[in-house]
């Protein structure tokens, strides 16, 4: 692993009254899988709205791959899969895919050389022509990542990217993500499987907004004299135990 891809310094974000985000620190390497885990509300999606510019921080600093953010031109080099689905429902795959191909400036070329390789890993080869309106919800999410990862982005920031994916594509992915990471591509994922969290690097345990550990999954295990990291995650998020 290299230089930090990623550094979040005192982050803060409030809605309101609502702290969501509550002064969060952490760093993730180049080609480091890193996983946000937290309850329900726990400030995930507020944190990494905040580090892409989507939601105005109120206060921190965030680098990604050493510049500082916000900033317009690292975004061509971020892949972005959002919890909702950003896709168009009376669009095709096809021509969703063309939507993104074109916002991050790919050549036609380019666009149809990837197109096949990003339909196969997702498992859609064959579905070009479908209405996102006509897909199931686990197949939209599949097309959500087929967007996120067409420009071969350098940071992926995916968010709950397996929602609704059944567990043999759910294995794909993951196969897929750690290829990338040895390929030097920094991860950023939140989830709720213990199972993915498990695969990660590292993980930050997010409990309202704070962070409450930054380690090794199995570290954390074995820190919390835990079974498993489900056992250490509620020991952690519902008891206040520190790793
Ligand atoms: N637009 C908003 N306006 C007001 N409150 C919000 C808004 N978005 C999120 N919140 C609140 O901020 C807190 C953090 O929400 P966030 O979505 O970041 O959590 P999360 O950890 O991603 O949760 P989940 O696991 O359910 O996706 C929650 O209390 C949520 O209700």
């Amino acid at each position: 692993m290299g230089g930090d891809a990623l550094i979040v310094r005192n982050l803060k974000k409030s809605y309101g009254h609502l702290v969501a985000v509550n002064g969060l620190s952490f760093k993730v390497s180049e080609g480091e899988i890193f996983g946000l885990l937290g309850p329900n509300g726990a400030g995930k999606t507020t944190t990494i709205k905040s580090i892409l510019g989507l939601l105005k921080k109120d206060a921190g600093e965030v680098y990604i791959l050493g510049k500082k953010m916000p900033n317009k031109e690292i975004l061509k080099k971020v892949g972005y899969m959002p919890q909702e689905l950003a896709l168009y429902l009376d669009l095709t795959i096809e021509e969703n895919l063309k939507f993104y191909a074109r916002l991050y400036e790919l050549t036609k070329e380019e666009f149809e050389n990837k197109k096949e390789k990003i339909l196969k890993l997702v498992g859609l080869e064959g579905f070009e022509n479908k209405l996102i309106a006509e897909l199931s919800g686990g197949m939209q999410r599949r097309v959500s990542l087929a967007c996120a990862l067409l420009h071969e982005p350098e940071f992926l920031i995916l968010d709950e990217p397996t929602v609704g994916v059944d567990p043999h594509l759910r294995a794909n992915f993951w196969e897929h993500f750690r290829e990338l990471s040895k390929r030097g591509v920094t991860i950023l994922i939140t989830t709720h499987y213990m199972d993915e969290a498990m695969k990660c690097d590292r993980i930050a345990i997010v409990s309202e907004g704070n962070i409450v550990t930054v380690d090794n999954p199995n570290k954390i295990v074995k820190e919390t004299n835990s079974e498993n990291l489900e056992e250490a995650f509620l020991k952690l998020t519902l008891y206040g135990v520190r790793a």
